[in-house]
This record gives structure tokens, sequence and C-alpha cells, in this order.
């Protein structure tokens, strides 16, 4: 049954979250708050726990303990109204070979209940920002990884959602690409929340004045971007710092 929508600041909400394999915990009470506007970056070396984690905030992964909410929507009891507020890109988007871009993201978009002029204005939109038009027609199967990324981040964003999460969006992306994803990204960040993980930590400065950091299932740091150093060097250096294990 659907909850209420309380009256929060808080657009991401993890409050201990846990993801057990077995004996492994992939990712371990996580608790963290992302305000209304802020682009915050997730980072952690490989294995982590970062796309456990954000599948648990985005509901496609049922959490052992703990609870996620979106815009003040828990994930699993109300999830409509959380689905509506959320854009999700994740790691390895399911997307359908066969179709076009333009046709993958009308039928998203009719699942996400737009129809006529708005369903039109927003695929003209995304097929825009995220520069598909070269691509529009032709199969998602034989497009590069670069092309097939901005795919997913086109339907992360078809909707107009208030907050996205997005797991590594400039992975497979050439320079040229890269720069304009982050473009993108700091536009949104404008008016919208944005959890991002990455492993480029130039990204983090270039577009989060956040950082959480997370090594082991566990959260390692979290706090203001210049915290971690004012140059990718010293971010480097705190990165090691915080997650080679012990
Ligand atoms: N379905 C699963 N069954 C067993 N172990 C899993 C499963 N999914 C993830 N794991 C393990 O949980 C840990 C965290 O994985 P996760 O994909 O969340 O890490 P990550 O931080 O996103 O890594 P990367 O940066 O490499 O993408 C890893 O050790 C992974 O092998």
């Amino acid at each position: 049954m659907a909850e209420a929508p309380t009256d929060t600041p808080w657009m991401i909400e993890a409050d201990g979250l846990c993801k057990y394999y077995g004996d492994f915990a992939a990712a371990e009470a996580i608790s963290l708050n992302v305000p209304v506007g802020q682009v915050c970056a997730f980072l952690g070396p490989n294995g982590a726990g970062k796309s456990t984690t954000m599948k648990m905030l985005t509901g496609y992964l049922s959490p052992n303990a703990g609870t996620a909410k979106i815009a003040g929507h828990d994930v699993h009891r109300d999830r409509i109204n959380a689905a509506q507020r959320l854009g999700y890109l994740p790691e390895n988007g399911p997307l359908y070979s066969e179709m076009t871009p333009h046709a993958f993201l009308n039928y998203v978009g009719q699942a996400r209940m737009l129809s006529g002029d708005r369903l039109q204005a927003r695929l003209e939109w995304v097929r825009e920002q995220c520069s598909l038009g070269d691509v529009w027609g032709k199969a998602i199967g034989k497009l590069s990884r670069g092309y097939r990324q901005r795919v997913g981040m086109a339907q992360a964003l078809l909707h107009d959602p208030d907050v996205l999460i997005l797991d590594e969006p400039t992975s497979g992306l050439d320079p040229n690409q890269v720069h304009g994803v982050r473009e993108l990204i700091t536009t949104l960040g404008e008016t919208k929340t944005v959890l991002l993980s990455t492993h480029i930590l130039q990204e983090v400065h270039a577009v989060c004045s956040r950082v959480v950091m997370i090594n082991e299932g566990r959260l390692v740091f979290d706090g203001p971007t210049d915290e971690l150093g004012q140059q990718s060097d010293a971010m480097e250096q705190k990165f090691r710092e915080l997650t080679v294990a012990a």
C-alpha cells in the first residue's frame, strides 16, 4: 500500500542498508542522505559495493536489512511513486538489441505513462541532450558501447525525474562524449539530485560537490569534495589511504 509522502529535505535516503551473499557482506549498514539539488559522487574500488548499494537505493535489489527512500517514498512499499521520481542508469542496462533507440525510448516512455505531445517532446529532448540523432534509427545491438551508454542515459532522463542514480555514466565514452555527459550532469544538477558512481577522480572535481566513499561494503568517507583535496593527485592519495585493505 502506498505511503503518504513525507515532507523531507532528502531526495535520496538510505538507512542501514545491508546485502549479504551467503556470509559475504557486499554492503553493510549503509546510511546516507542526499538533499535536493546536490550532485554526489559514490566512489570505491572494484567490488566495493557501489552497484549493489545503488540497486538497493533504486528498489532493484531487496536489502537483507535497512530501508531506502526516493523523495520520501519507500522504494519497496511505495514503489510506483518512488519510480516516478527516479531515473536510474544501471551498470549494464537492459537494452533491447533488436530495437532502435527511437523504438526503445518510445516503449520506455509509454511504460512510464507518457503519451501524445508530451512523449514526443521528451523523445526529442533526450535525442538532442544525449546526442543520439545519428543512431536514432539503427538497431541498439549494432551500436558502439558509448552510444549504448547514451541510450541508457536517455531512458534514465526520459520522464524528467527529480532524482538520478547513475552507475558509471561516462564508462565506455570517448573524451568528447565524456565532456558532453559531464556538462549534461552539471546542467541537470542545477535542478535535480544526482548520485553517480565513477572511477574517474577528475570527474568528481568537475561535477560533484560531495563525495561518499565505500570500501569492502562499508562507508569510509562522506564529506565535501574539497575535503579530499583540491587536485586529482591529492584525491587519489586519499582514495588509496581510505580503500587499501588494512
Ligand atoms: N549476485 C551476486 N552474488 C554473489 N556476489 C555478488 C553478487 N553481486 C555482487 N556480488 C559481489 O558483491 C561485491 C560488490 O559488488 P558490486 O558490483 O556492488 O561492486 P562495485 O563497487 O560496483 O564494483 P565495480 O566498481 O567493479 O563495478 C563484489 O565482491 C561482487 O563480486
